[in-house]
């Protein structure tokens, strides 16, 4: 299996997507990730915009609704021949098994291979205090990392997003094969910004990461080509 370096290209217009892309040479092919603010500012298109310069999607909209709703949702979504796509694990087992049958229609419509379900655990962004007080979930983040992971695969998901933090127990708990894709990615000097679990990309690959999500420390870098460059080596070597 491929370990990709994803990067998120989290930018209010498809002008400045494509403007970030345009600076890698026209033989590298990345896998990017839109999120819910590039695609909500620039629809549909941008995916095939993206897709028709020879790059990989993960389609980053995190659904979480009532599983007739998310079905559909997934049903458009499994058309665009995106390569991984998202929903958040706490919206249930009925949920996610919908999200499921929905990209999996989709896909099948147009002849493509179904997209990676991907469940949201914990959000990268929370720490314990905010679990248990806002969330007002008891115990530790990785053991409800760990009871997400396992009900995604109960619920026929590829894999996770989760903190690199908790890869060697999601491992342990559902297998290696599961898909345990990692953002909250930082280079040792990185600010960290929101992000409350963060790892380098390292410790990520020694943790047993399958691919990380990197977005600020290389679309606000002096120099993104160079940054990439950077992270895609110090993970390759960290994966060898
Ligand atoms: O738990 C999660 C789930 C998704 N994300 C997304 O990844 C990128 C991270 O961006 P950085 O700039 O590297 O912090 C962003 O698009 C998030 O929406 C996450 O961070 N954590």
């Amino acid at each position: 299996m491929s370990r990709p370096v994803i990067i998120a290209l989290d930018f209010p217009t498809a002008a400045q997507a494509l403007v970030f892309l345009d600076q890698f040479p026209a033989t590298t092919k990345l896998t990017v990730k839109i999120g819910m603010e590039l695609f909500y500012a620039a629809g549909p298109q941008i995916v095939q915009a993206i897709e028709a310069r020879g790059h990989a999607v993960f389609l980053d909209l995190k659904l979480h609704d009532i599983p007739n709703t998310v079905e559909s949702a997934m049903r458009v979504i499994g058309r665009l021949g995106v390569r991984y796509t998202t929903v958040h694990a706490a919206g249930g087992h009925v949920m996610l098994a919908a999200a499921k049958r929905g990209l999996v229609a989709g896909a099948a419509e147009q002849g493509l291979p179904a997209p990676k379900l991907l469940a949201i655990t914990q959000l990268t962004s929370t720490n314990q205090a905010m679990l248990n007080t806002d969330q007002q979930i008891p115990g530790t983040v990785q053991a409800s990392v760990v009871h997400y992971a396992e009900l995604a695969q109960a619920s026929d998901c590829d894999g996770v997003i989760c903190s690199a933090q908790e890869v060697g127990a999601i491992h342990a708990a559902v297998g290696t094969d599961f898909i345990a894709i990692t953002p909250g990615i930082r280079p040792a000097t990185a600010a960290a910004d929101d992000q409350q679990r963060v790892m380098t990309p390292t410790a990520a690959a020694k943790a047993g990461s399958n691919g990380l999500v990197v977005g600020r420390p290389i679309t606000q870098a002096e120099n993104a080509v160079r940054a990439y460059q950077q992270i895609l080596t110090e993970w390759s070597a960290a994966n060898d």
